[in-house]
């Protein structure tokens, strides 16, 4: 039976009177490579701050490897999960690598020990951005920010990451090699949990895709397999066809 990393149950939510969440029940297999796309609006990110804490929710439950996420305590949590959100500025000029120090805050505070900085080398160079280590966070180029902001998440040493829109800014040559590099994670017991908008991307890379759509999180039933078109024209009221590339189906929009 697989594992999950995260299980969703009759989950709803509100901005104040506007309902953004409605009923969803979805289960993020552990130690694979998931991705929730939908059009923009849809509720991802609202489901992801839940999901890492950081918006409490009125009604349903969030599980964490089987445990209540509500009754967890923050550094229980922060040893869990690690997330990404989708904007993330620094103001100060830090160097990269102790921008990517802080992700051990959880564990550390202000005096991070020996093993600390061997988290954040280790890294650092498993995202191949040893040549920034030194350089302000601030200099760097939106995708060179990104990267150093998944090292930040990789030393905290998690069992799952949410990631909010990891490719965003990045050029072709770096969504896929951050894409390779989240996949080759998954080898080592690592969840991943992505937030993309490219389905082809998604069905290039990730082991399960799950939608946003009216609320909720909807999967392809038998009659709506996720590659076929009509399940991504209800998803994203777009016309799309099929295309075969080597053994997968990617989509392209209909003109
Ligand atoms: N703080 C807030 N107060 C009120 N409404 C909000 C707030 N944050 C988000 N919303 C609304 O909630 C809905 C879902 O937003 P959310 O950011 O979760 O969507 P998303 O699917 O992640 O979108 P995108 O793909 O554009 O990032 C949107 O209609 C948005 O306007």
């Amino acid at each position: 039976m697989t594992e999950t990393a995260i299980e969703v149950n009759n989950l709803s939510f509100r901005y104040g009177q506007t309902p953004i969440l409605e009923q969803v029940n979805v289960a993020f297999p552990a130690n694979s490579f998931s991705v929730l796309l939908g059009r923009n609006g849809s509720g991802k990110s609202t489901l992801f701050n839940i999901m890492a804490g950081l918006q409490k929710y009125q009604q349903g439950s969030v599980k964490l490897l089987g445990k209540e996420r509500s009754k967890m305590s923050f550094p229980d949590c922060a040893r869990v999960l690690g997330f990404l959100p989708q904007f993330h500025k620094s103001v100060f000029p830090f160097q990269v690598k102790d921008v990517v120090l802080t992700g051990r805050a959880a564990f550390s505070a202000f005096n991070p020990s020996k093993s600390d900085r061997e988290k954040v080398g280790q890294a650092i160079e498993e995202l191949g951005i040893s040549h920034l280590a030194d350089r302000p966070y601030t200099e760097l180029s939106g995708g060179e920010q990104q990267l150093v902001m998944i090292a930040r998440v990789l030393v905290q040493n998690p069992r799952i990451i949410l990631l909010d829109e990891p490719t965003n800014h990045l050029d072709i040559y770096y969504q896929t090699y951050v894409l390779e590099k989240l996949k080759k994670l998954t080898e080592n017991s690592l969840t991943v949990i992505a937030i993309m908008h490219d389905p082809n991307m998604a069905f290039l890379y990730a082991d399960h895709c799950f939608f946003m759509k009216n609320q909720t999180v909807v999967t392809p039933t038998a009659e709506f397999d996720y590659h076929a078109s009509t399940f991504l024209e209800y998803v994203y009221d777009v016309r799309f066809t099929t295309v075969m590339v080597n053994d997968k189906l990617l989509v392209v929009p209909v003109r």
